[in-house]
């Protein structure tokens, strides 16, 4: 066989590919407990908690249009971050920002932009502790990426593997429609939520590329199949079961955990949040909820169906 490198494209691949091959045979350490592939990355550092690690980038005309204003992408980019340690049953705490923009962006939408990372990060109780400030060549799409930590008691930790046959699935709040909806940039991420199922969950994430990709990733992660039922999933307003499966950034959270007193206890404490079975987990194999939800990368061919 041949040692030459791969001329395959990325828009060939797919983002999932693309990873799926890289992620292969990092180097991970005896304290990594987890590495890539779930929402965040796990390591013990010793004492009560464990340690989370995130980083996830917003790029304009792929996350954001060139005419959002600033404070809201500041705001989306971050509250992606917190999401993530929501989703592993954890909350925030430090953030590290990197800015690639090119020398014709205005100092006006960076100072924007930083209002609205101020204003995430305060009232989700993250420090902002620096970062890092790139030029762009001439044109270039402008991108934020948020590095942070996050930490989790070491009981609580949530990841997407641990699920069972038979565990219900749930979703909070309601799917479809975000970017339409604007949704996308003003959300508010289920960091007490997260915080309050990761003590019921058995497997848990957030949902960004669409029930349709991120349903399947939890049960494979689990080992499991699964049965959706599309007849309850809970709809925004207008939107269809489509969308609900295919549009993605509904930064909800998914989970499988057995029905139980949680449930009530959740609606009690959460009481408009809403809670919603959509299914259970089942034998490895089943399930198949077809093509479709956000993939990086994909786009072309997304378009041309
Ligand atoms: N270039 C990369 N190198 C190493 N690991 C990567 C790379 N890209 C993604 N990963 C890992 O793959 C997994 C999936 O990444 P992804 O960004 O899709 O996270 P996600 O939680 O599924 O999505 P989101 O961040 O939108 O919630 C994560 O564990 C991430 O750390
Ligand atoms: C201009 C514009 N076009 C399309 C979208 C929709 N969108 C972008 S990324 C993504 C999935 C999650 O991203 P990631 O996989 O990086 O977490 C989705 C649904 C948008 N927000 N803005
Ligand atoms: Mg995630």
């Amino acid at each position: 066989m041949s040692d030459a490198p791969s001329q395959e494209r990325l828009e060939s691949l797919g983002e999932e590919e693309v990873v799926r091959r890289l992620v292969a045979g990092l180097p991970m350490g005896k304290n990594v407990l987890v590495g890539a592939g779930d929402d965040c990355a796990v390591v013990d550092v010793g004492g009560d908690d464990l340690l989370l690690l995130k980083t996830d980038a917003v790029v304009a005309g792929v996350h954001f249009l060139p005419e959002t204003e600033p404070e809201r992408v500041g705001w989306k980019a971050a509250a992606r971050v917190v999401s993530d340690f929501a989703a592993m049953g954890g909350s925030s705490h430090e953030l590290m920002v990197t800015l690639a923009a090119s020398g014709n962006e205005s100092m006006a939408w960076v100072e924007g932009l930083y209002r609205g990372l101020v204003k995430c990060a305060e009232r989700y109780g993250a420090s902002i502790v620096g970062g890092e400030t790139v030029s762009l060549p001439d044109g270039g799409a402008t991108l934020i990426s948020i590095s942070g930590t996050g930490r989790v008691p070491r009981n609580g930790v949530v990841t997407r593997g641990s699920g069972r046959v038979d565990d219900d699935l749930w979703v909070t709040g309601r799917l479809g429609g975000s970017f339409e909806s604007e949704r996308h940039l003003d959300f508010l991420p289920r960091a007490e939520e997260g915080k309050w199922l990761g003590k019921y969950a058995h497997a848990m994430m957030d949902l960004s590329d669409g029930l349709r990709r991120d349903l399947p990733r939890l049960a494979r992660a689990s080992g499991c199949g699964f049965v959706l039922e599309e007849e309850c999933l809970p709809l925004h307003d207008g939107c269809t079961v489509e969308q609900a499966l295919g549009d993605g950034e509904d930064m909800e959270l998914l989970l499988a955990a057995p029905a139980g007193d949680w449930v009530a206890e959740f609606q009690r404490v959460f009481p408009t949040v809403g809670l919603t079975r959509i299914g259970r987990l089942t034998a490895e194999g089943e399930g198949d909820l077809g093509s479709g939800g956000w993939q990086h990368f994909n786009r072309k061919s997304k378009e041309s169906k």
